[in-house]
């Protein structure tokens, strides 16, 4: 699905090669977008904060061809060819070509580093198709001089989500929206927005503390787990309730009822899961550990009166969540009580953080 109003008219300027650097952060979502139709267009709206350490630093060069009849790039990640990640990004191109028709005039480089283990569950594919969006959105700013602030980043996360629909929440910070619904104003099917109304400062800085279980790419993708949930008998449902959690949402996040976030962030987690448990064919993405430090979570929070939760993206890794002023006792029961489930004992400490910025 196009949107008219970002199809360029025709283009001011002409440049022969240049290169644009930006670097954009994963998220993680609280009310989970697991399914979608044609186009990229989710079939319930979510919602994410936006992450701060963990993210992807994309720079792309560009240079004039004289053939402009395909696509022509080529892919480094941690300066080695990373061919393995062309298809996706092809793929991409298709969909963005009549947004972005420079696309066939040039031939690309892209450079890219994630700051975390990619297509693991830690949206990988968020933070580096929204990086590799809005390079290609500074080309397109440069050839056209007259795209406002906000049609930037409402194109660019439009773009981003034909790469990777996660990605285009990971523009800007702190609560993003994607997906329609009545209760937010500006939510659309097409772009991430800014979440719009107070936030309680009990969210203020919230932590979200990885805890590194699989560091192995998931036995199945995001992309191929949304389309399970085509004829999966459980799935209006699902669709409805992702829908009622967000209503549910705006309150939790007005009021800083903390319990209350813990409920539904943990069932929203527990529910993406048991989506694919019951799709056919079946999955299982938790490994024992996942539910060894759930478990570990659970007694803690009951013997301590911690505020500390959990989610879960489509692997095997454990977001665990919790309010700033926590931060340094939640870190001593991770140290001496989850680190022995994690693998190598690794684990990433981020918190919420504010989007995408050029380098
Ligand atoms: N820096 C990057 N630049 C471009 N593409 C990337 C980058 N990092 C990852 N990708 C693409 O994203 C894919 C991983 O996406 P996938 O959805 O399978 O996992 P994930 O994003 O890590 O996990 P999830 O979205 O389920 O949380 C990679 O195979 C690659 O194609
Ligand atoms: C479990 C999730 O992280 C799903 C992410 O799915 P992707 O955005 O990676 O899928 P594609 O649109 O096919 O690229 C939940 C979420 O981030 O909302």
């Amino acid at each position: 699905m196009v949107e008219e109003h970002f199809i360029p008219k025709k283009y001011t300027n002409s440049i022969d090669n240049g290169s644009f650097t930006w670097s954009s952060p994963s998220n993680i979502a609280l009310v989970k977008y697991w399914g979608k139709k044609e186009h990229q267009i989710p079939e319930n709206p979510s919602i994410s904060f936006t992450l701060n350490h963990c993210k992807t630093t994309t720079k792309v060069s560009f240079s004039k061809k004289e053939d402009a009849s395909g696509f022509s790039f080529d892919v480094f990640l941690d300066n080695e060819k990373k061919d393995d990640f062309k298809p996706k990004i092809e793929t991409f191109f298709k969909r963005i070509d009549v947004c972005l028709p420079f696309l066939k005039d040039y031939h690309f480089k892209i450079e890219t580093t994630n700051t975390f283990p990619h297509s693991s569950g830690i949206a990988s594919s968020a933070s580096g198709m929204s990086a590799l969006a809005l390079c290609l959105m500074s080309i397109e700013a440069e050839l056209s001089l007259d795209i406002s602030k906000e049609d930037f980043t409402k194109k660019a996360s439009f773009l981003a989500r034909l790469g990777s629909g996660s990605a285009c929440r990971s523009l800007e910070g702190d609560l993003v929206v994607w997906g329609k619904h009545d209760a937010i104003t500006g939510s659309s099917n097409l772009f991430g927005v800014k979440y719009p109304y107070q936030v309680h400062s009990n969210f203020k800085n919230y932590q979200d503390t990885i805890l590194l279980v699989d560091k192995g790419e998931k036995q199945v993708s995001s992309t191929v787990g949304h389309n399970l949930m085509h004829g999966h008998p459980f799935a209006q449902e699902r669709f409805k309730q992702a829908n009622k959690n967000l209503s549910d949402m705006i309150s939790i996040l007005k009021e800083g009822d903390l319990d209350a976030f813990i409920a539904l962030v943990e069932s929203e987690a527990l529910t993406l899961h048991a989506m694919m448990m019951t799709s056919m064919p079946y999955f299982i993405l938790m490994k024992p550990n996942t539910l060894e430090i759930i478990n570990k979570i659970w007694e803690y929070r009951k013997t301590s009166g911690s505020k500390v939760c959990f989610t879960l993206d489509a692997g095997a890794n454990v977001h665990v969540l919790y309010p700033e002023k926590e931060a340094e006792k939640t870190l001593e029961f991770i140290q001496n009580e989850l680190l022995a489930y994690c693998q190598g004992g690794q684990y990433i400490c981020d918190q919420i953080g504010i989007g995408a910025n050029q380098l």
